[in-house]
């Protein structure tokens, strides 16, 4: 099936078996030279990329990237800098990214700085790629004072979802992706819920019987959020459901820790944060565990590290001045926002998941 991304530059998310067929028409014509950007860890499918767009007639170069988040450091993208200066890349060439989340936000702010901006595709080989990193156009790396807070939006020209690159992730990463779509859930999709709660082994592994409607429905809940927001505006903040939080965990963990677990975690922060602000049931924070535990997801963390995680949650991107602003929940389906919220009512919440 196709998705379409609407918005300043509309594009197509293609989900299916088998289409990496459909890369070259998304490179599309007037286009030399390709700067294929993988995860090198991914030998398999990059090079089936690689031949694909090869026997459409580019010049394709291979620029192998460290596997996952190392990936999203100055360092590495100074280095793909160099390379496409090698390769003589002009603003008619482009760029294919094929890996996770990682790789594609690094391939994806590696197109929008070169020459400030060309053509990327992006190819997600994860659950969490397909379905949250390779849509909507936010690009970026970490730096060690914070998690992507260096990056730019820069839509991609089209992205390809080839379901079966699945069946080789490892476990933890496939429901760390989880993760973002049980996020989808609880922010516009109750079905969503419903489904992984009616299977929730199911929905742990690749060849669970709802894996392409889950794919489907969280891609769709992506799409009609950044349609009408690409620029983070106000509606589309609600796609970092659980992130304030999280990102610090991330920052905490020198970026060790899965991406998606952190977002378990900061999810049932804010469903505590908005039951303790009298704003959202108990019963709906239950559901948050109950869901994410019944699928492996983390749901506390290490009492200890509280006023670490309070600083770092100071420069949030959608903090505004000193005051922190969280997306938190008045029901399923019905995000608003919690602005600036008593330190005591923080640290409470914190206290609720603490480990
Ligand atoms: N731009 C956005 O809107 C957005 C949205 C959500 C998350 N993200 C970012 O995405 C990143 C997380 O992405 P992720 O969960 O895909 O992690 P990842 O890219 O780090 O990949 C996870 C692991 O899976 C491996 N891998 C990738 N594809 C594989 C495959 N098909 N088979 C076997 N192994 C495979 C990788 O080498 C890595 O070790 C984070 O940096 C997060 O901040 C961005
Ligand atoms: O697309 C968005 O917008 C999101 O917030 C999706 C998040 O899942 C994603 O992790 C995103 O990269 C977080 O963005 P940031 O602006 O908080 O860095
Ligand atoms: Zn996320």
């Amino acid at each position: 099936m196709t998705v379409h991304v609407g918005g300043p530059a509309p594009y197509d998310v293609v989900i299916g078996t088998g289409v990496l067929g459909e890369l070259p028409a998304m490179v599309g014509e007037g286009v030399r030279t390709v700067a294929l950007v993988h995860d090198r860890g991914l030998p398999g499918i990059a090079g089936r990329a690689a031949a694909v767009l090869e026997d459409a007639g580019y010049r394709v170069a291979a620029l192998p990237v460290p596997e996952g988040e190392a990936a999203k450091e100055a360092g590495v993208l100074a280095g793909l800098w160099s390379r496409f200066a090698e390769l003589g890349m002009t603003r008619t060439d482009a760029i294919v990214g094929v890996g996770g989340g990682a790789t594609t936000d690094l391939a994806g702010f590696a197109a929008a700085s070169w020459l400030r901006g060309v053509r990327s595709v992006l190819v997600p080989t994860t659950l969490l790629g397909m379905v949250d990193a390779a849509v909507g156009g936010k690009t970026g790396i970490n730096i060690p004072e914070g998690k992507n807070l260096v990056g730019a939006f820069h839509p991609p020209a089209g992205v390809l979802c080839d379901l079966s690159s699945l069946e080789t992730m490892p476990h933890q990463d496939y429901i760390s992706g989880l993760a973002e779509v049980v996020k989808s859930g609880f922010i516009a999709d109750p079905v969503i819920l419903d489904l992984v709660e009616e299977d929730p082994g199911g929905a742990a592994v690749p060849s669970g019987p709802h894996t392409r409607e889950l794919v489907e429905r969280a891609v769709r809940v992506k799409a009609e959020v950044v349609s009408a927001d690409l620029r983070e505006a106000g509606l589309r903040e609600i796609l970092n459901y659980g992130h304030t939080l999280a990102h610090a965990i991330e920052k905490a963990e020198n970026y060790r820790f899965r991406h998606g677990h952190a977002v378990a975690i900061g999810m049932v922060y804010a469903a505590e944060l908005a039951a303790l602000a009298g704003r959202l049931s108990e019963d709906v924070v239950a559901r948050h565990r109950s869901v994410l535990v019944s699928t492996g997801l983390p749901v506390s963390y290490d009492a200890a590290a509280w006023p670490a995680l309070r600083a770092t949650m100071a420069i949030d991107k959608k903090s505004r001045g000193s005051t922190l602003r969280f997306v938190v929940l008045d029901g399923l389906a019905k995000p608003g926002r919690l602005e600036g919220p008593a330190e005591d009512l923080l640290e409470a919440a914190y206290r609720r998941i603490a480990g």
